[in-house]
């Protein structure tokens, strides 16, 4: 590896890259700087240069031209391009691509031989175990499910120890119970390995459970990156994603409500009465509240069957100057919620920046 040092510990990509084909031809021009630490998610609609991106960070594309630096080190400037097999990079794909001569120990086994660093045998249990695929290793590809077949895969990109891993779509050929099977050994990855991982996904649902960051690419331009809240809850989101636009907070279970099944949830001071999924006390959970599922009221309508009503503030109100929308932010204690409505009911209820308010919000979703 290159040990040319970088003045950021982040990661910077700010990369161009231009394929030509017989009819086209497409450009990337990326300028992103994004931790070196949790997961970042790339979303955009198809052909918006997802993989390509993937591509030039991984060393692929061989016209890719810019900065890229991760952490402390460069892998590509004007006078350097470190050559792929040199990124210590982990792979993961849609298709498990494993080695279908192999057993599942065959093809973890081929991984640690070419890992960039020694794998201590510690290091492989601890990597079996956080995939739970011990009673698969004598199994060939084709006797396991396709969520066995990821985890595998995943065993394997990190048995290469790399320095950041890159999954493309890694979840887009499951059925949705596969998908849910695998979701929570990618969450729990990061907690145990601190690899930055690098996400691609068509999901808003798996970025919103999962990531950290968010990178949004249009015909191979970013059009808005930032932490996974600012991204969901802003208004800049492009346009088919409007219908996701949401809050995601960070709470935690206080408090256990056995006669209506319900848990209470603490966020910067702010309460919401949650399902009780059995989540124990103490419990840390991501949530998400989609902002068309937050209503305003000018009062407190404790006359109503919505439990979770928090008062605050309007902080902004977006208006959607092409349809009938508006995106209303509501300052809270020490947060911000948002809220998807018509411009009619900002005229109706004289809705302006400033204003006391109750944000009314009718549903919770439980994201990890
Ligand atoms: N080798 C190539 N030569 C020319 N054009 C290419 C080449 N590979 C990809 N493209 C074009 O580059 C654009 C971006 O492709 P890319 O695969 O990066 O998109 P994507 O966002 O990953 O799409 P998807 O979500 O469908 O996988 C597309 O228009 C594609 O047709």
């Amino acid at each position: 590896m290159s040990s040319v040092k970088s003045a950021s510990s982040n990661i910077i990509a700010n990369l161009k890259a231009s394929l030509h084909s017989d009819s086209q031809v497409f450009e990337l021009e990326v300028n992103s700087e994004f931790p070196s630490t949790g997961i970042t998610a790339i979303l955009g609609e198809s052909g918006s240069g997802k993989t390509t991106l993937l591509r030039c960070i991984a060393g692929l594309e061989k016209n890719a031209k810019g900065l890229l630096s991760i952490g402390d080190t460069i892998w590509l400037d004007s006078g350097r391009c470190v050559p792929t097999y040199k990124r210590e990079l982990g792979f993961v794909f849609q298709d498990a691509r494993l080695f279908d001569h192999l057993n599942v120990k065959g093809n973890l086994q081929f991984a640690v031989k070419r890992s960039h660093e020694k794998v201590k045998n510690s290091f492989l249990e601890e990597v079996i175990s956080a995939l739970d695929i011990g009673h698969l290793l004598l199994h060939k590809p084709e006797q396991l499910s396709g969520g066995e077949k990821q985890r595998v895969a995943i065993a394997r990109a990190l048995l290469v120890k790399p320095k950041m891993l890159i999954m493309d779509e890694p979840l887009a050929s499951l059925d949705n119970a596969r998908k849910q099977d695998v979701l929570p050994y990618l969450a729990a990855l990061q907690n145990m390995f601190n690899l930055p991982m690098l996400y691609v996904s068509h999901s808003t649902e798996e970025v919103c459970k999962l990531a950290d960051h968010v990178i949004v690419l249009h015909q191979g331009k970013v059009v808005i990156q930032g932490s996974i809240n600012d991204v969901f809850s802003s208004a800049q989101l492009p346009h088919i994603y409007r219908q996701e636009t949401s809050t995601i907070i960070q709470a935690k279970v206080i408090e256990k409500n056995e006669r209506w099944n319900l848990v209470k949830a603490e966020f910067n001071g702010n309460v919401l009465w949650l399902q009780d999924q059995n989540q124990a006390v103490g419990k840390a959970l991501r949530l998400r509240i989609l902002s068309s599922d937050v209503s305003l009221s000018l009062k407190d309508e404790k006359e109503s069957t919505i439990l979770n009503r928090l008062e605050g503030r309007i902080a902004g109100i977006e208006m959607d100057k092409n349809g009938a929308s508006a995106l209303v932010t509501v300052e809270l204690m020490r947060t911000e919620v948002v809220a998807q409505v018509t411009r009619k009911s900002i005229d109706d209820l004289f809705l302006m920046v400033g204003m006391k308010i109750w944000a009314q919000i009718k549903s919770v979703a439980i994201m990890s």
